[in-house]
């Protein structure tokens, strides 16, 4: 029996218990000792098992009396970790495992369900064990035993130390022991092995001995001594075959983890043990999800999954063909994620603990999922159809959507049929939006798809949309430099109308349009709209706007990041290619609502991509997650995930106050592709892994083939698509490597690990209807996850802190910039030498500048400045964009 084929017993599709007598087994001579063996008869042979069997038991006997009745006993056989203070050199062979008292034999894959850990200590090793699982853990275990020289047994209570040594050719260690909390492995086997009597495996000590084995045994000694396996000690008898190979790379891993939890642990300690006298009567009430049994399976199944390589997983026929999804022509593969569908099942079971589904209705029916800001969150009530109803606070709010979308579509028709001109009488053909982060990037993700799709670059003839988000007065001059002031639109786009950026971007567009038109408030009436929450109407009015005509609201209950299907998006989007257009993003936005309400959680594509989110981050640490897109026009879908999701889901508490104890929220980030491959897709391949979502269309919005080429550039793009996530996930072997006749020195450089994982959502094209599907399975898997998460998605309380602490720094600056000799004294010194410094070296700042006249607004110089110096070197402007003006300002 080589350890091989004892593994494989233990791996079998039936757990078999090996017997107790397998500890006689294990002091069996090895190979090289074994000659006075092969020459006993069968009767000595028999008699010097018999004796030892009798030594043994007196032997166990005496020891259990002595010691606690809950003692373990601990055969620990050769150690074979040798740098115990380096971790990285952690490995173990099959013959390096506790033996419980009960004679139980203890794999990797059995000590997985338990709380083992080992712990370094001045080169010794520290072992615990307890038992805790439950019996349903039990059934998927299976054991594992090794032909093993045991040199040392250990028993070792809790409060008591005592050693026997059997023998001390090797090294010695000492071991620990944890109590079983629950149920000790001693009462688990005595009753399994009753029941399971038959299944008992008996090993043949004959069949181990003839000639023929031991001479196999030589063979493979010798092929382990070649073995390549770099950072490994192996001891001399192990087999190197694929089960060694599993069975190493578990037990590493699983080593790893745990010291790293010790570790930390131990860091955390402090911190931790006054959170929990804090949440202790929190968490009786309401325990955190990584409490529950659902998210404990998962931990478990985690380690059989580290067990699996995803160049094997992909073999699986059923499989594959059960993991992907489709609807409404999305077609989301997701067979390439370091899942089973053992996995999926746990997900979703986790899911249904967590009242995945009653959670979505909350939301979609308008309940105050938004706890802390006490709203709805109801974004999807914003591409409802108009004979639906969702009733928040008594009112239906879809008519409200309804006819504040009628308002717009008459606004935008009336600008673009020109019925609706500016202040000179000019058609209004420019249109810069103002607004930051929900307010900004949800609009000019869809503007940068439509930009390029055929319908949207008709009915974009002749029109300009441009966003100014940045405060960075470049970017002011970079947006108007070269527009016409009176043919120009401007649109304050800012839920609370407060945020500070936007609100000073406002205030210099309108000092822009009063610079060339007059400081007329007319100019701001005709040439400014608002889209804003309702509850900010005063401020709207306030700035100068007609809050009759130009104003367009929504609602508390639309996040700014889940606001792209609100005038937000609708105003400069519906301004620009039409209202029609617009019309049909929210229609797929709409499509995949209804799927994600009413599909089984097994078929239903946002909630899979939000379970596998959380197991890829929450399971198995994955921090990052990149969007790659096939499709330069969704250059911009990276950015505004980014914030959708890292906004949501960027928490650290729970519904109930508690902190989490298990990752939330990932980094997300991404580009298109095949730029992105070209760029960071060296790490994707090599370094850390981020699951990538590759995104792609069956057709281009523009296709093009050369007369000469064999394929078009569509075809090209989407050849990378599907062959990354195969690279990803295969990688290739040092063999394949080797094969191609790669010098033997770079064959661990250009050797791929592979096991990465990534999903692949593929769509038929890249339409306005496409853009609003997108839009949707990725606000709702937000949403999943932070259901799944338990913590509020919604509310973004996380911005505040630097935003108060930037008007603690202008006031600062507002007192330095009056006197010269003014010495700033921030909160600490850092602060102040730095903010002292920066104001030393910006006297020349706009606002300081001597010459200019107390009636010249500096806010716009730059931008002035820009149009002289066209006219200065006599470039003629773009004929649509006739710099004069009525007023002739440029001069
Ligand atoms: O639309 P507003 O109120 O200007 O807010 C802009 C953005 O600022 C944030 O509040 C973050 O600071 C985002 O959540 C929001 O999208």
């Amino acid at each position: 029996w080589s350890p091989a084929s004892l593994w494989r017993l233990g791996r079998g599709p039936r757990m078999r218990p090996i017997p107790t007598n397998l500890r006689v087994l294990a002091e069996r001579p090895l190979a090289a000792e074994s000659s006075s063996w092969s020459s006993m008869t069968p009767e000595e042979r028999q008699e010097k098992r018999r004796n030892k069997k009798q030594n043994q038991q007196q032997q166990q006997q005496k020891q259990q009396e002595q010691q606690h009745p809950k003692s373990y006993r601990m055969f620990h056989a050769v150690p074979i970790y040798t740098d115990f203070n380096d971790v990285d050199l952690v490995s173990t062979a099959p013959d390096f495992f506790p033996f419980p008292d009960d004679g139980e034999i203890v794999s990797p894959y059995d000590a997985h369900e338990r709380d083992f850990a080992f712990e370094m200590k001045e080169g010794t090793v520290t072992t615990a064990t307890e038992t805790k699982m439950e019996d349903s853990h039990r059934s998927s275990s299976s054991s594992f035993s090794s032909k093993t020289h045991v040199t040392k047994t250990t028993s070792v209570t809790a409060d008591d130390a005592s050693t026997t040594t059997t023998s001390s050719s090797l090294s010695s260690s000492s071991h620990t022991f944890q109590e079983p909390t629950h149920r000790s492995s001693y009462e688990y086997y005595t009753q399994y092995s009753q029941n399971q009597q038959d299944e008992v495996v008996l090993l043949d000590d004959e069949d181990d001995n003839d000639d023929d084995s031991i001479s196999k045994r030589h063979d493979n000694e010798n092929s382990l001594r070649n073995l390549q396996v770099p950072q490994i000690h192996l001891p001399p008898r192990l087999v190197p075959n694929v089960a060694w190979e599993h069975h190493h790379r578990a037990t590493t891993s699983f080593v790893h983890e745990r010291l790293q939890r010790r570790r930390g642990q131990r860091d955390q300690t402090i911190d931790k043990q006054q959170h929990q006298l804090e949440g202790d009567t929190k968490r009786k009430r309401s325990p955190l999800v990584s409490a529950t049994p659902e998210w404990q399976r998962l931990e478990l199944h985690k380690l059989e999954i580290e067990n699996q390589h995803l160049r094997d997983l992909l073999k699986d026929e059923e499989r594959s063909q059960a993991m992907f999804a489709e609807h409404d022509g999305v077609y989301l593969d997701y067979s390439r994620q370091r899942a089973t569908l053992k996995t999926l099942q746990l997900l979703q079971d986790l899911a249904k603990r967590q009242r995945l589904e009653e959670r979505i209705q909350d939301m979609v029916s308008g309940k105050t999922i938004n706890f802390t800001e006490k709203r709805a969150v109801l974004h999807t009530a914003l591409r409802a159809d108009p004979d639906e109803q969702i009733f928040v606070d008594g009112e239906n709010v879809v008519e409200d959507v309804h006819q504040v979308l009628n308002q717009i579509k008459t606004f935008t028709e009336g600008v673009r049929s020109g019925n609706i001109r500016g202040y000179t009488g000019k058609r209004l053909r420019n249109i810069i939006s103002v607004g930051i982060g929900g307010s900004y990037l949800g609009p000019e993700f869809l503007h940068e798809v439509l930009k390029t799709e055929p319908d949207g670059i008709n009915s974009a003839l002749g029109y300009n949309l441009r966003f100014l988000a940045n405060v960075d007065p470049v970017d002011v001059e970079r947006t108007c430099a070269d527009l016409d002031p009176e043919e120009t639109l401007i649109i304050v786009v800012s839920k609370t109308f407060t945020t500070a950026e936007t609100m000073l971007n406002a205030r210099t567009m309108r000092q822009w349009l009063w610079d060339f038109m007059g400081n007329d408030k007319e100019v701001v009436r005709k040439h400014v709209v608002a889209c804003a929450s309702v509850s900010a109407t005063d401020k709207v009015k306030e700035f100068g706007i007609d809050t009759n005509n130009y104003f367009f609201r929504f609602w508390d209950w639309v996040g700014g990041r889940y606001s792209v299907c609100s005038a937000v998006g609708a105003v400069p989007i519906s301004l620009m290619y039409g209202f029609d257009l617009f019309e049909q993003f929210l229609k797929g936005a709409q499509s995949i609502d209804r799927h994600f309400m009413t599909a089984p959680m097994d078929k239903n594509i946002p909630i899979i991509m939000g379970l596998l989110g959380v197991w890829n981050h929450s399971f198995l640490g994955y921090k990052t997650r990149t969007t790659l897109p096939y499709a330069e026009a969704l250059l911009r879908l990276p950015s505004h995930i980014q914030q959708l999701d890292m906004e949501s889901n960027g928490k650290v508490m729970t519904r109930h106050g508690i902190e989490v104890d298990y990752p939330v929220g990932e980094i997300d980030f991404g580009e298109p592709g095949t730029n992105g491959q070209h760029s960071f897709f060296q790490l994707l391949h090599m370094g850390q892994t981020a699951p990538c979502d590759f995104i792609g269309f069956c057709q281009s919005q523009h296709d093009l083939c050369l007369d000469d080429e064999s394929l078009s550039s569509h075809d090209e793009l989407m050849a990378n698509f599907f062959a990354q996530p195969d690279a990803l996930a295969n990688g290739k072997t040092a063999d394949e490597v080797r094969a191609e006749g790669i010098e033997e020195d770079l064959v661990p450089h250009r050797t791929f690990k592979g096991n990465r994982p990534s999903m692949s959502l593929l769509l038929p094209k890249l339409t306005a209807y496409a853009t609003g599907q997108l839009l949707a399975i990725y606000e709702h898997r937000t949403a999943v996850q932070g259901f799944i998460w338990d913590i509020n998605s919604f509310d973004q309380w996380g911005v505040e802190l630097g935003k108060k602490l930037a008007n603690d720094v202008k006031a600062h600056l507002v007192d330095a910039r009056k006197s010269e000799d003014h010495v700033i004294e921030a909160s600490n010194p850092a602060s102040s030498r730095i903010l002292n410094y920066y104001v030393n070296n910006s006297r020349t700042n706009a606002c300081m500048n001597s010459d200019m006249s107390p009636n010249t607004n500096p806010l716009t110089r730059v931008t002035r400045k820009t149009h002289s110096d066209h006219a200065r070197a006599a470039l003629t402007p773009p004929i649509q964009h006739d710099l004069g003006g009525s007023i002739g300002k440029l001069s």
